[in-house]
């Protein structure tokens, strides 16, 4: 009896003490955060109306970002980088331990950074994409070369270029893709969801409904990416897209139909493409799709020259893809591969060249003036379509735009063609938004926008002729 009370007055006590203790360390934790807030001058209000996102807006998804997100990511690349020493090993050498050492220091360092908001540094090397870079950190005001007083944009950007310069500067592993296994992960473990998407939206029927429902399956992909949403796509993703259909809030996917039906012949359409892995399944169907009906004479796809955002895809995963899809031993997935490799040989698919103006910290509005032979290839298609939520944000200019704003007005003078985007929202900006939306999903739940839960498909249209927007 008496050793049962004690045995419960130890444990009493010893939870007690816990509970003291987390209580303790959070009250520490607080008056840390206040002292680097005060001295970093971080305001204690939302963004600001028609100003870029910023970490100096604590109640921002930008703020949240580099204060945990941020420096958890790159917490987890160097655990991931020590778990998988041996196989980076077997492909590289013995010698890649030694890379990996440094690399591991210099992400620790990076993070260092961040977390102490330091100003960003210049690159050296000789990579196409230094000179641009070091020109535009250069031009920065002193008020905005910090990861948390910079446009949120900027400091994002910057931090996966600053990881590619840290692998660039290895002997061994300059042109390894750190991402790379967590991309192949996310594509094999949706195999049989591939299989079960293939059968569910074969049939090439050239209707308005048909192209509309490809045209959702390549947004709602979207949602998979690596950083926000890490868990794969559910398996009944075909027979939820019914449901999804309340999460879009602004669908103009009848004006993207009627934008290819009304095109003059040749009709080309861009893909600026956003994440490996299902995503990218879902924008290859969707190409093949607007092939097979005649909606295009050509797909054109942008992936980045860089590792980006981790699940970003680049041109290596591109071309994996292709092989992965074609060599597959579910007959089905074969056949589509297969068929992939056709339109890419006959020129139907167009994987373009590599461009740095993607990785790049410049905002679409910037293309003309920085890269016009960018902006005049693009003027080419009939359409181009923007994926995801980072090439969103690089549209907007990180600007935290009145979200009922028309997307024309906010891409300030971005208009090489007819432009689409397919968006699931994972940031605080919208545009285009019917009145009241932002309010009232906010009283549900005031971080709705952090979650890529809701989507729009949003379009501006251009005028055969004029030039002049009508949508
Ligand atoms: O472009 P994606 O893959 O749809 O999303 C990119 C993203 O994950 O990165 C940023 C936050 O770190 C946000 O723009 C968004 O959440």
């Amino acid at each position: 009896m008496f050793s049962d009370k004690m045995d419960q007055s130890t444990e009493l006590t010893s939870q007690t003490e816990i509970d003291s203790a987390v209580v303790h360390s959070v009250k520490i934790q607080e008056t840390e955060d206040l002292v680097f807030n005060e001295k970093h001058q971080i305001f204690d209000i939302a963004p600001r109306p028609h100003v870029e996102l910023s970490g100096h807006f604590l109640r921002s998804f930008a703020y949240f970002t580099l204060k945990h997100r941020s420096p958890m990511m790159l917490g987890e690349m160097i655990s991931f980088l020590h778990d998988y020493e041996p196989k980076i090993m077997e492909t590289f050498g013995s010698y890649a331990h030694f890379d990996l050492k440094r690399i591991c220091w210099s992400l620790q360092l990076l993070r260092d950074e961040v977390q102490e908001n330091q100003e960003f540094q210049l690159f050296h090397g000789k990579a196409p994409d230094v000179e641009d870079w070091n020109r535009f950190i250069s031009t920065l005001d002193e008020d905005r070369n910090r990861w948390f007083s910079s446009v949120w944009l900027h400091a994002e950007c910057y931090m996966y270029r600053r990881i590619w310069a840290i692998f660039r500067r290895s002997d061994l592993l300059s042109s390894y893709d750190y991402f790379s296994q967590k991309k192949i992960d996310a594509t094999t473990s949706v195999v049989k969801l591939m299989r079960d998407v293939i059968m569910g939206m074969r049939g090439m029927l050239r209707s308005q409904e048909k192209f509309q429902r490809m045209l959702k399956l390549s947004l709602w992909s979207n949602r998979c990416d690596l950083s926000i949403n890490k868990q794969a796509p559910d398996a009944q993703f075909l027979k939820l897209m019914a449901d999804y259909e309340s999460d879009l809030l602004v669908d103009q996917s009848a004006d993207v139909w009627r934008v290819l039906t009304e095109a003059w012949d040749p009709v080309y359409v861009d893909i600026v493409c956003d994440n490996a892995g299902f995503e990218l399944f879902s924008d290859l169907l969707l190409a093949e799709y607007l092939i097979e009906t005649g909606l295009a004479l050509k797909v054109r796809f942008h992936v980045k020259a860089i590792p980006w955002f981790i699940s970003d895809v680049t041109k290596q995963d591109f071309l994996w893809m292709l092989r992965f899809l074609r060599s597959h031993k579910t007959a089905e997935i074969a056949a589509f591969g297969r068929r992939l490799r056709r339109y890419m040989r006959d020129r139907s698919f167009v994987l373009c060249d590599t461009c740095y103006f993607w990785t790049s910290p410049h905002d679409c509005s910037q293309m003309k003036k920085r890269l016009p032979c960018l902006y005049v290839s693009l003027s080419e298609a009939a359409l181009v379509i923007f994926k995801g939520d980072l090439n969103y944000r690089k549209l907007l200019g990180d600007i935290n735009w009145d979200y009922t704003a028309p997307l024309i007005e906010c891409m300030r003078g971005f208009f090489p063609t007819s432009v689409c985007a397919l968006r699931t929202i994972k940031s605080d900006i919208y545009c285009g938004l019917p009145i009241c939306t932002v309010e009232w999903l906010s009283e549900d739940d005031p971080q709705w926008m952090r979650t890529g839960k809701k989507g729009v498909i949003q379009v501006a249209v251009m005028h055969r002729l004029s030039g002049d927007a009508l949508v």
